[in-house]
């Protein structure tokens, strides 16, 4: 397991080069200071209050489609969910035994009784039993379902060892709903529980928000696709984590593609800014000032209209989102910072609430936690730590460099510090990574 926050000399120092070391600001100090690159940065809760709403405007207008029950999962039900049934849709045995009609004891129909899946058996008489299995249809006039352990069989009579009350064991039909019922409201998340639901009230399709589409463009001329680093060039570390990242925020990737720092780089992120099909368009890389950095230039040449330039959060405070295309498209573009831990910064600050608007899914329920231990803060800007979560505390780990993914790979969850840092048992805001608790059926 990865050790918590900074403990050796080497480690404070790597801190303190990234300025990440507490200092008391001066007084009035706000999140909007710290972070240079000549961005005017957003707070960090007020960045992401920006994404949601802008993937809200934008869903608003989003398309709905049917899709086969089984492609609705981590989609968004377009409309209500309404029983097409009742349910159960007939009178049902509760548990195998005896459908009985009247006061003990009875007479024992002679047969293999009724079975689940058997349609309409006969009506009982006063004073007649029928083994029954559970599920199976209650043949009319029946007034109890006796379990087999509370009851034994006499030559061709039936003795209950208990007294039997009226209707026990019985579903009657509509228990759980009746045709037309309002079983869940427009909006609900399709999670494998609704498909079941689904399914038992008699769909086998579902009218749901498409999944937003993604186009990712992963920007630099450093990158290798293959083998190990060498001669200045580094592995893409952000193509095999952002597809099946996003696609867990509930995005459908259409594409990944690789642009060099060159002008046909910049060129080809133009078109794909004015013409993407995407809903979304996600860059990584390239946000800085530097001189083959060509995202805010393209941004500028396509008109678009920036809503978060740079936040005021650690890692990734280059980040940006922006809103592009045509009026009334209603397309985006998240700018995510090169550093690989900056871009998961971005990605939980700005592409997930956008995401989950556009989705048509409500926010990331807020939570908290007790932090182990005192954390380090940033002087003005917010910072987000890999946590481990343990039974109650959050663990802070290691290696949460803006260019490290060893902490991240190995968290459950960042933990919101703000600005100044963080005592011992604080409780910092929780954000869960999409696979903690193994919750990510999307
Ligand atoms: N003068 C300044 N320079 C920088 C600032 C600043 O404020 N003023 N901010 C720094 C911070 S913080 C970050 S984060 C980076 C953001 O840079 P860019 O978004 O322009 O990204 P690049 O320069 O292209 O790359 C930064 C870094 O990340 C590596 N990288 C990029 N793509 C990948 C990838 N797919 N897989 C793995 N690693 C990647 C790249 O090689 C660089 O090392 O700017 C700082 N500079
Ligand atoms: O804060 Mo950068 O965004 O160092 O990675």
């Amino acid at each position: 397991m990865t050790p918590a926050t900074p403990a050796t000399p080497a480690e404070q120092a790597l801190d303190e080069a990234l300025a990440l070391v507490s200092r008391t600001p001066p007084e009035g100090g706000g999140s909007g200071g710290g972070s240079g690159g000549g961005h005017r940065a957003a707070a960090w809760p007020r960045a992401r209050d920006t994404a949601a709403r802008a993937g809200g405007a934008a869903g608003a207008r989003a398309r709905t489609h049917r899709v086969p029950l089984a492609d609705g999962l981590g989609e968004v039900l377009a409309e209500p969910l309404d029983a097409l049934t009742d349910l159960p849709s007939f009178d049902t045995s509760a548990m195998d035994g005896w459908a009985v009609a009247g006061p003990g004891p009875w007479n024992v129909r002679a047969g293999e009784g009724v079975l689940a899946g058997s349609d309409r058996p006969a009506p009982l008489a006063d004073g007649e039993a029928v083994r029954i299995a559970t599920g199976a249809r209650i043949p009319a006039d029946t007034t109890a379902v006796v379990r087999s352990e509370h009851c034994r069989e006499s030559g061709s009579q039936l003795f209950a060892d208990r007294p039997v009350l009226t209707g026990q064991d019985i579903r009657p039909r509509g228990q759980e709903c009746r045709s037309g019922d309002l079983l869940l409201p427009a909006g609900s998340l399709v999670t494998p529980a609704v498909l079941g639901l689904a399914a038992a009230a008699g769909y086998d399709e579902l009218t749901t928000r498409p999944r937003p589409r993604v186009e990712i463009l992963v920007l630099g001329d450093e990158l290798l696709t293959e083998g190990l680093p060498k001669d200045g060039l580094i592995r893409d570390a952000l193509s095999p984590m952002l597809g099946p990242w996003l696609t867990r925020l509930g995005a459908e990737v259409i594409g990944t593609r690789r642009l060099g720092d060159d002008p046909a780089g910049a060129e080809a992120l133009f078109q794909a800014v004015t013409t993407s099909a995407a809903d979304v368009v996600v860059t990584t890389g390239g946000t800085a000032s530097g001189p083959v950095d060509h995202v805010h230039p393209v941004l500028r040449r396509a008109g678009a209209e920036l809503l978060v330039d740079g936040v005021a959060v650690r890692p990734g405070h280059p980040m940006l989102l922006a809103g592009i295309g045509g009026p009334g498209e209603g397309r985006h573009l998240v700018g995510l910072p090169g550093n690989p831990l900056a871009a998961v910064s971005g990605l939980l600050t700005l592409a997930e609430p956008l995401l989950r608007a556009l989705a048509g899914r409500r926010p990331r329920p807020r939570y908290t936690a007790a932090v182990q231990g005192d954390v380090p803060g940033h002087p003005h800007d917010t910072r987000l730590v890999p946590v481990l979560l343990t039974g109650e505390h959050a663990q802070p780990l290691r290696y949460n460099g803006p260019a490290m993914l060893r902490g991240v790979a190995a968290a459950d969850a960042l933990a919101v510090v703000p600005p100044h840092g963080a005592r011992s048992g604080q409780e910092l805001e929780i954000l869960d990574l999409p696979w903690a608790s193994g919750g990510c059926f999307t």
